[in-house]
């Protein structure tokens, strides 16, 4: 996966993921009038209207980009119904060839990880059979809990040629309180990104491996560094556009050929109508509304690695 991941980054031409994290104030009035008048105000009509806001985006923008991210918190908070919300955003990406990053963050002992990672990225076994449930491409890990809550994600990816993207430094203000505190002398986030290298040895793709790394864009020092110890790791690069990160902040997360990260946006695509400067897309046309956000991002981060 992670070389499809990297020939439709070189096909596009577009380095970045489309974050889908529809709150449901970001989608139209007149998308959750309809659904609430079919399924009334209830967790299925909010289901139903992120889905419907969800596909008229993916529609309008899948030509453009390589690859999108769900992430899993937006649609939990609608219960079972949002649950499948998601599942049907995954199913309908994938239809229209676009890589999959779940963003899950799961991350625990050994035998939970392990059923985490069956349930979004392998085949669960049932009497003779065995079954995908979300069927991911890639999804987002946390190491807190070290070697053996990662250990069943590699071993499920490596059957199921599928990937990872693992935090080591994260994109929030607060993300330094433990991130960055010095273990003899140095920041944990290194001996986190040592560790994710150290994991995807092994696990190698054509150039990179399948056992990648999170790293935030809003600390771009930190990405210049972490990518010197990661070489082979491709990173996923979140912090974009609503959290303040910029294309010409970002180019030392990429190598000489500039490949090596992906960068995403969430709300900066999937709520670009709110913004001043599309606002005369109108909610009607949201979706063009986005169209428009990604075209301007990745000028934005081609002009950038264009200038070094
Ligand atoms: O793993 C992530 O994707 C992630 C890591 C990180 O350090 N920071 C971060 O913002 N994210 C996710 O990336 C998305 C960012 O959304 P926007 O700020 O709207 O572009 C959210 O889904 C976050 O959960």
């Amino acid at each position: 996966m992670i070389n499809k991941l990297i020939n439709k980054i070189k096909k596009t031409n577009a380095p970045i993921v489309v974050g889908l994290d529809p709150m449901l104030s970001y989608v139209p009035e007149h998308i959750q009038r309809k659904s609430f008048q079919e399924y009334g105000e209830t967790l299925e009509g909010a289901a139903d209207a992120i889905w419907q806001f969800n596909k008229e985006i993916i529609d309008k923008i899948y030509d453009l980009i390589p690859a999108v991210k769900p992430q899993i918190a937006m649609y939990e908070q609608f219960g079972i119904e949002g649950l499948k919300a998601y599942q049907k955003t995954v199913n309908y990406c994938k239809e229209k060839d676009l890589i999959v990053i779940g963003d899950i963050k799961r991350g625990d002992i050994g035998s939970t990880s392990e059923a985490y990672a069956i349930g979004h990225l392998g085949k669960v076994q049932i009497g003779s059979k065995k079954i995908s449930a979300f069927n991911e491409d890639f999804v987002t890990v946390n190491p807190y809990l070290g070697t053996d809550g990662i250990k069943p994600f590699v071993d499920v990816c490596k059957e199921e040629k599928k990937g990872l993207f693992i935090l080591v430094k994260t994109s929030n203000p607060s993300s330094g309180e433990f991130q960055d505190r010095l273990v003899d002398g140095r920041p944990l986030y290194e001996y986190v990104g040592e560790k994710v290298a150290k994991w995807g040895e092994g696990h190698m793709g054509d150039s990179y491996s399948y056992i990648g790394a999170v790293v935030g864009a809003t600390y771009p020092e930190i990405g210049k560094e972490l990518r010197k110890i990661m070489p082979k790791a491709f990173i996923l690069v979140p912090g974009y556009g609503a959290q303040g990160g910029k294309g010409a902040d970002l180019v030392h997360y990429f190598d000489d050929n500039g490949l090596g990260a992906i960068v995403n946006s969430s709300r900066g695509i999937i709520a670009a109508y709110k913004q001043e400067t599309y606002s005369h897309f109108g909610a009607e046309n949201f979706a063009d509304a986005s169209r428009q956000a990604v075209i301007h991002m990745i000028k934005d981060i081609s002009n950038a690695l264009d200038r070094c």
